[in-house]
């Protein structure tokens, strides 16, 4: 046991991707009773039957306690929700979800990395605006669903206003391999999340283009110092980007084959156009929709983010992958510190 707080004891999984079912199985191994929600009954239907989810997360066996449906009014009678849809559709799936369960105050831990291209809302505003009753989490950090589906080690960033209620969700979810550390920083957790994919797209252009290990450190290194840049525009703590949600999943995503994200870039790298690769895909890559919608509001708040503004022009197939890496190798010499530079 992680903490001596009580544990919810009735959750609803929004979402059954790779990642949603992974955390509806960690929350059976701490004791919770588990609803796992999928849009589409065909899907459940055949997670019933199979007592796998051959789409999202084969080979990983589905428990009889744990109930798969695909009616949101399973809600009734749960006592938080974890929220795991991708980010474009997060907001509509939790205003659904709200009205199915009569506008209920539950808490609500977002488990989605991106930032709603259509609002420019971070997922904590996206749910404010969706289910303003509900009490925001944000779950994020290094951890893929695979490893955590075979009880690999893994330490994420639980991050909830309340400390309290953050215990409790330290202890759903904590387990001898899965360890959720606390913090108060929604903000900086959901925008580390969120840049980290386009910064991995950008990692893995590197790969694609042959580029070596060397220009890819540098690249995330400028990366790292860009997204604090933006997290402190934003009102984030720059302590939170250089923990396990922000730093931690950078250096997991932008260096694994294994990240959608990551193999985007690879792709695109090799001369592909990001149409093309995605309409391959069922699975998402949260990279290619939030690199647009960072970089407006980086503008918006008058911070620079030259990677994140490539790749969002790489993406939207505006720009060649060789102007790419020029544009970024040709910017201008000067002190690597903002603060020298502020001097200069
Ligand atoms: N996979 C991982 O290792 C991790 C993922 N995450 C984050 O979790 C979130 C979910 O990703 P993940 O579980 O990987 O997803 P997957 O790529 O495994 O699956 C895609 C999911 O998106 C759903 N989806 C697609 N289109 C829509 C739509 N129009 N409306 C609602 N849902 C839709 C699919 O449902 P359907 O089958 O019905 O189309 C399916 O559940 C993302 O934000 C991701 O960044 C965070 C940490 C780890
Ligand atoms: O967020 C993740 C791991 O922390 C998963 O990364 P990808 O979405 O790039 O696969």
């Amino acid at each position: 046991m992680m903490t001596n707080a009580d544990p919810f004891r009735r959750l609803f999984v929004q979402g059954a991707g790779s990642w949603g079912t992974a955390l509806a199985l960690l929350g059976l191994q701490t004791g919770a009773e588990v609803v796992l929600w999928t849009r589409r009954e065909d899907h459940a239907a055949a997670m019933r039957g199979d007592r796998e989810n051959q789409r999202y997360l084969p080979g990983v066996s589905l428990p009889p306690a744990l109930t798969i449906t695909a009616d949101r009014g399973a809600i009734a009678g749960c006592d938080a929700v974890l929220s795991v849809v991708p980010a474009q559709f997060a907001g509509g799936e939790l205003a659904a979800l709200r009205e199915a369960s009569g506008a209920a105050a539950l808490p609500v831990a977002l488990c989605s990395k991106g930032i709603e291209a259509e609002t420019r809302r971070l997922m904590p505003e996206v749910l404010k605006a969706a289910w303003p009753e509900a009490a925001p989490a944000m779950l994020s950090g290094p951890s893929f669903a695979a490893d955590v589906a075979k009880g690999l080690p893994t330490a994420v960033t639980l991050a909830d206003a309340d400390r309290d209620r953050g215990e409790r969700w330290l202890a759903t979810l904590g387990t001898l391999t899965f360890r959720p550390y606390w913090s108060a920083d929604l903000t900086g957790v959901a925008i580390g999340g969120a840049v980290k994919n386009v910064l991995a797209v950008a990692c893995g252009v590197v790969e694609g283009q042959g580029l070596g290990e060397s220009a890819r450190a540098a690249l995330m290194a400028r990366g790292f110092a860009e997204a604090a840049r933006f997290a402190v525009a934003l009102g984030a703590k720059v302590e939170t980007l250089r923990g396990l949600s922000g730093l931690g999943d950078m250096i997991l995503t932008c260096v694994s084959p294994q990240s959608r994200n990551y193999s985007l870039g690879v792709a695109l790298g090799q001369g592909e156009t990001a149409a093309d690769i995605l309409s391959k895909r069922h699975t998402v890559a949260e990279g290619a929709k939030t690199a647009p919608v960072l970089t407006a509001l980086a503008r918006e708040h008058g911070v620079e983010m030259p990677v994140a503004e490539a790749v969002a022009a790489l993406v939207a197939g505006d720009i060649e992958v060789d102007d790419v890496v020029d544009s970024l190798l040709s910017r201008p010499l000067r002190p690597e510190s903002p603060l020298l530079r502020d001097k200069t």
